[in-house]
């Protein structure tokens, strides 16, 4: 009961900071509306009970008829239009049995009128005319000013009008893998080569307990990877320095596709940084050295991020379309291999998953999750697209740690048949990397 009360808290207080937080900025308002239509997308959650604040069995706070106006005009925007209409209605629903009692969603009320163009709206662009046109004519008469009045009239006068918005599916199976909770799920988990084994690293009494996840593309979680004491420095290295990560060329980019903060430690930065990436090298095989400053390196900087409520990392492949020019890195190559450590367990939500390969790991601190970005014979791996889940109660801390080609040519050797998996090379490279 008492566990329940405290998660209820904090789950309230961190829907409610972040609606807090977001007040001054209309852009972080409008981006705390998307999460919360991502994660009801992702998580298949009712517009109705995310009104009653029942967030799979989580209680939040409810939602009133100008928050389910606005959540359901930010999915018009969108383009998610069944969401959007789902939303409106309910909007319209809720504003018709209010009488005046509640004065903060009176306030800024939008009016009838104005909610039935957007309706309209919505109807117009799934293709729907008729209701478009029937909504319309209420609505002019309600509120003839309105701006989505007046817009619905523009969009209803043009002819052809352009083809209905296709619904989106291509998310599926992003959802379906994020939905399942509490164990990781290998991606063929028939094939008897997906097992548990120890990992040696350096000296036989030093090894680690993996649960290999699929075989091509290799991938494998690591149970306690790292200390309490590691991963408590990590994080509070990073204190007061993570700012919002970014995607594409030189993450240079803000964008909805990475809601999360992050910052960098360097190996040189700590001893005990340094000896985690000797660590990682040890249980990997690989070289990570950072050679700086001019010198190519075979190890990224620690990564560490930290993803809020409704933070989320969108289907993407690690390795760079083009490897960076400048910088510490030249001469590097590329990402051959992930090595994300887990800071935080994650109360709901938060999972990483392959949506190629069907692979679901669900976020356990100090865990680590290994993968080959690139196929034995280092083609960059198209069933590596792997997603951060949104987070749907709670927090979530990783650290990446990024393993370069520079370094690792003779570590991460290629397979001495055409289709050798990285199981088969870890074999021949036991025997001597011998031609059979
Ligand atoms: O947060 C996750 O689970 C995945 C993160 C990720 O893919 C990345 O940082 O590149
Ligand atoms: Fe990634």
């Amino acid at each position: 009961m008492h566990i329940m009360h405290c998660r209820q808290q904090i789950f309230r207080q961190s829907v409610q900071n972040s609606f807090r937080q977001l007040m001054a900025d209309t852009n972080d308002i409008r981006g705390a509306r998307l999460s919360l239509l991502r994660l009801q997308e992702v998580y298949n959650m009712k517009s109705l009970d995310m009104i009653e604040g029942n967030y799979l069995g989580f209680k939040g706070p409810p939602l009133g008829p100008r928050d389910a106006f606005e959540i359901g005009q930010t999915a018009f925007t969108v383009g998610k239009l069944n969401i959007s209409l789902d939303w409106l209605t309910l909007s319209l629903q809720m504003y018709r049995s209010l009488h005046g009692a509640d004065v903060e969603q009176m306030l800024f009320r939008p009016s009838e009128g104005s909610i039935k163009a957007l309706i309209g709206r919505v109807h117009l662009f799934r293709g729907d005319d008729d209701e478009a046109e029937r909504l319309y004519n209420e609505a002019k008469i309600l509120d003839p000013t309105n701006g989505d009045v007046l817009e619905l009239g523009k969009e209803l006068q043009i002819k052809p009008r352009a083809e209905p918005i296709p619904t989106v599916d291509y998310f599926q199976n992003f959802s379906r893998l994020c939905s399942l909770e509490n164990r990781n799920y290998p991606a063929d988990p028939s094939n008897p080569k997906i097992r548990c084994r120890y990992r040696e690293a350096l000296l036989p009494y030093y090894r680690f307990k993996e649960e290999i996840l699929s075989i091509s593309p290799f991938a494998s979680v690591i149970y306690d990877f790292v200390s309490e004491d590691e991963s408590k420095h990590l994080k509070s290295f990073v204190e007061n320095k993570l700012e919002r990560g970014k995607v594409g060329g030189n993450n240079s980019v803000i964008s909805d596709i990475r809601t999360s903060d992050l910052a960098w430690i360097w190996d040189n930065d700590s001893t005990k940084a340094k000896t985690l990436a000797k660590k990682i090298e040890h249980v990997t095989g690989l070289d990570t050295s950072q050679r700086l400053p001019d010198g190519p390196s075979s190890g990224e900087a620690f990564q560490v991020v930290n993803y809020g409520l409704g933070g989320h990392y969108e289907v993407h492949m690690d390795p760079f379309d083009a490897a960076p020019e400048q910088g510490e890195l030249q001469y590097s190559g590329e990402r051959i291999a992930t090595f994300l450590i887990y800071l935080s367990d994650v109360q709901r939500g938060g999972s990483t998953v392959f949506t190629r390969v069907g692979i679901a790991v669900a976020p356990k601190k100090n865990m680590a999750l290994f993968w080959y970005n690139f196929d034995p014979a280092h083609q960059k791996d198209d069933l590596t697209h792997h997603a951060g889940c949104p987070v749907l109660i709670g927090q979530k801390w990783i650290c990446n740690k990024w393993i370069w080609t520079y370094g690792n040519t003779f570590r991460r050797r290629c397979g001495l048949t055409p289709d050798a998996t990285q199981l088969d090379i870890e074999e021949d490279m036991k025997h001597g990397y011998k031609w059979h």
